[in-house]
């Protein structure tokens, strides 16, 4: 194994600005177009395309989708430059090419083009199941909050925490049936609540942005976008817990398979994510972190956020894209 410092290089932090930029440029064009399996389908191929010109020897361990049933961006696939010819700095990679693929469908807020690197081994390879997510922000006392605690509990110890009332604490969670126990307790508790449709990635990434307003993310959405969440909150600060919901004897074999051999067991944000990790997201359509894509007739403007937790240093990135000069980022 090569040495691990050259892992995660810093100078790829604007590589991985390039592939979701190309992803999100591709994704925007079926902006409102009502057709999600479309714009998911150009998301993932721009991004593909993108890992061909950068300076890594990736394997996907987060991606589309098992071997057979995804074409791009498979879990296992060998991305990157160096991928064939061997050589380059190996990396692990957690890919979501579109987060939002419905939101993007209709038009609405919050869908974005989201990527993560690790050295090898460093992200949980979690099967495409629900997890159960509890996030925090940083700066609070660790273990302030715990999955195991009942919602009211945490409402209670993280106020505490941060010499609020429960009624000034905002939870955010996905706007789903499963979550209306969750929903019911914390307004009994006195909190206020923040459904989003979808794109539970940038909902926990939203407990680590004071400008949002959201001090706690609760409940269950996708275990892979739980693992792209945990690296960005590696990188900007927070807490955060997953557990994964088997819900049947096949998917537990899977996630066997995968490497979990405890299924009830509590992931840290640490066991997510772990050592020297980026994140880089570009956002499709507008939410409180990324402004969308705005496009004008021979171009269009990406807004990203790029991070890495052994700096800790957060970098926004605006991107004036000619299609007169570069025509590959024009995709009808
Ligand atoms: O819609 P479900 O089944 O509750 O799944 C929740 C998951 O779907 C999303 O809301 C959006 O996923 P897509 O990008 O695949 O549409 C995720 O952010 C979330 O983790």
């Amino acid at each position: 194994m090569a040495d691990s410092s050259v892992h995660v290089d810093r100078n790829l932090a604007l590589e991985l600005v390039r592939v979701t930029e190309a992803a999100a440029l591709a994704a925007s064009r079926w902006m409102g177009r009502g057709d999600k399996n479309a714009a998911d389908g150009a998301a993932v191929e721009a991004m593909r395309k993108a890992f061909d010109t950068v300076a890594i020897s990736g394997t996907v361990v987060i991606g589309e989708g098992e071997m057979d049933e995804a074409p791009m961006l498979y879990i296992g696939e060998k991305v990157g430059i160096y991928a064939k010819a061997g050589g380059g700095p190996e990396v692990d990679i957690a890919v979501d090419p579109l987060e939002g693929t419905t939101i993007t469908a209709k038009g609405g807020p919050n869908a974005m083009a989201c990527v993560a690197l690790a050295q090898k081994g460093g992200f949980l390879h979690a099967p495409d199941i629900y997890m159960d997510k509890l996030a925090v922000g940083p700066g609070l006392p660790a273990g302030v909050v715990n999955i195991d605690a009942s919602v009211e509990e945490n409402l209670r110890e993280l106020a505490k925490a941060k010499q609020r009332s429960v009624t000034d604490l905002v939870v955010c969670l996905l706007d789903r049936d499963r979550h209306k126990e969750i929903v019911k307790r914390c307004r009994a508790a006195g909190a206020r609540i923040m459904m989003i449709p979808d794109g539970d990635v940038s909902g926990v990434v939203a407990v680590s942005q004071p400008d949002t307003g959201v001090d706690i993310y609760m409940g269950s959405g996708g275990a892979p976008e739980g693992v792209l969440a945990a690296a960005a909150l590696r990188c900007i600060g927070g807490q955060m817990q997953g557990r994964l919901l088997f819900e049947n004897e096949e998917q537990i074999a899977r996630g066997k398979e995968m490497g979990v051999t405890d299924p009830n067991h509590v992931y840290t944000l640490e066991e997510m994510a772990k050592g020297d990790v980026m994140f880089a997201a570009t956002g499709v359509t507008t939410g409180p972190m990324l402004r969308g894509v705005r496009h004008f007739g021979s171009g269009a403007v990406t807004h990203s956020i790029v991070m890495r937790s052994k700096s800790g240093t957060v970098r926004y990135v605006e991107g004036h894209h000619n299609f007169a000069l570069k025509p590959s980022a024009f995709v009808a």
